[in-house]
């Protein structure tokens, strides 16, 4: 499946002022975008799982699209919610759980790159990770 691989993060696109805007305080946001992010994606069918390897953590998750789940980021933000396919996209919509807010993002394959878009606040950020 076109998502499935190891990614790892080559650049980010206002990253910065997307973490601003989620309130991560400027040390962490200052480490959040050298963070040397690698996601290693499987997917079978529906179900997915994402494996996020970082200077900051590793984690795991595992989803079905559709499928309401829980997830803590990063920056220990506890959010709900879940991806769906639009044709060749994964489209998600979290919930925060401390606000309420909801945080899109979506996940493309654009000339072999993975182009995640995350949107908080009218503020939107992009991470584009090459293929290992
Ligand atoms: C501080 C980092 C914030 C990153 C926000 C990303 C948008 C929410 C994505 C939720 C991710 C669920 C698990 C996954 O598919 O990786």
């Amino acid at each position: 499946m076109a998502f499935s691989g190891t990614w790892k993060v080559e650049k980010n696109e206002n990253y910065e002022k997307f973490l601003e805007a989620m309130g991560v305080n400027v040390v962490k946001r200052a480490a959040a975008t050298v963070d040397n992010l690698c996601l290693t994606i499987t997917q079978e069918g529906d179900s997915f799982t994402v494996k996020e390897s970082s200077l900051i953590r590793s984690t795991e998750f595992a989803f079905s699209l559709g499928v309401a789940f829980d997830a803590n980021l990063a920056d220990g933000s506890d959010v709900n919610g879940s991806w769906t396919l639009e044709g060749n996209k994964l489209v998600g919509k979290f919930a925060r759980k401390d606000n309420g807010k909801i945080i899109t993002t979506t996940r493309e394959i654009i000339d072999g790159k993975l182009v995640q878009t995350m949107t908080f606040e009218g503020v939107e950020g992009k991470r584009i990770f090459k293929k290992q």
